[in-house]
């Protein structure tokens, strides 16, 4: 069955600019559409069911504008005692995050959907979680932080790619799955569906 032609490329439904620094990492071939889909955690929702579900929704509503195309979507939350935190709405959001997450370890999910408009049954949708711990941190340390702006688009108000660097001491699971995009199991999927030598060398595998 051909799910590409020479015109194939992969469509990254998001306005991240982790996740495309970290697509482009495997120099694949695609185009950046971010979605408007509304990210409301829904009542009793537990974390592989949001990621997994927004990752979809995202996916789906650009895949709508792509025939023949396959998009691919994700969502990236935190998660301390069973408490989702997504990005901040303010800077006393990111400080109150910041001092839930200082001291303790807790879980980055990350949920992606690969899905192809012209093959729904081809799609896949999968979560990778990975465990960061964050130092202890003073008051002044988190307000500090929070000043420099970085957490404001971030969810659970840290990056560890940047200036979160310096606090995350740290994590088991995948790196890349933290920043936004889990790339060995994306990969891995684009290779299983055999699109992937196809999106690096343009029509030489077509
Ligand atoms: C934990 C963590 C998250 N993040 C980012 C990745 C995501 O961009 C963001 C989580 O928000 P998301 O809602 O997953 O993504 P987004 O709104 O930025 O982009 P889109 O929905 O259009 O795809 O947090 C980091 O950059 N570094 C980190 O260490």
């Amino acid at each position: 069955m051909a799910v590409h032609d020479n015109n194939t490329h992969l469509v990254l439904a998001s306005g991240s600019p982790r996740r495309k620094d970290l697509l482009a990492g495997l120099k694949l071939r695609f185009k950046v559409v971010p979605s408007k889909i509304d990210e409301s955690l829904m009542n009793g929702e537990q974390p592989v069911d949001h990621v997994r579900r927004l990752a979809l929704e995202k996916a789906s509503e650009v895949s709508a504008l792509f025939p023949d195309t396959w998009t691919l979507g994700a969502d990236t939350i935190v998660v301390i005692d069973g408490e989702i935190l997504g990005k901040p709405a303010d800077e006393d959001e990111a400080r109150c995050m910041l001092s839930k997450l200082a001291g303790r370890t807790h879980e980055v999910y990350t949920g992606y959907a690969l899905v192809h408009s012209g093959h729904p049954e081809l799609r896949r949708i999968r979560s990778v979680v990975s465990q960061v711990y964050i130092r202890e941190l003073s008051p002044t340390e988190i307000a500090d932080y929070v000043k420099t702006g970085e957490p404001m688009d971030k969810a659970g108000a840290y990056a560890i790619q940047g200036i979160g660097s310096g606090i995350v001491q740290r994590i088991q699971g995948s790196y890349t799955n933290v920043v936004g995009l889990p790339l060995c199991e994306v990969a891995k999927d684009l290779q299983e569906l055999g699109i992937y030598d196809f999106l690096q060398n343009g029509s030489k595998n077509a």
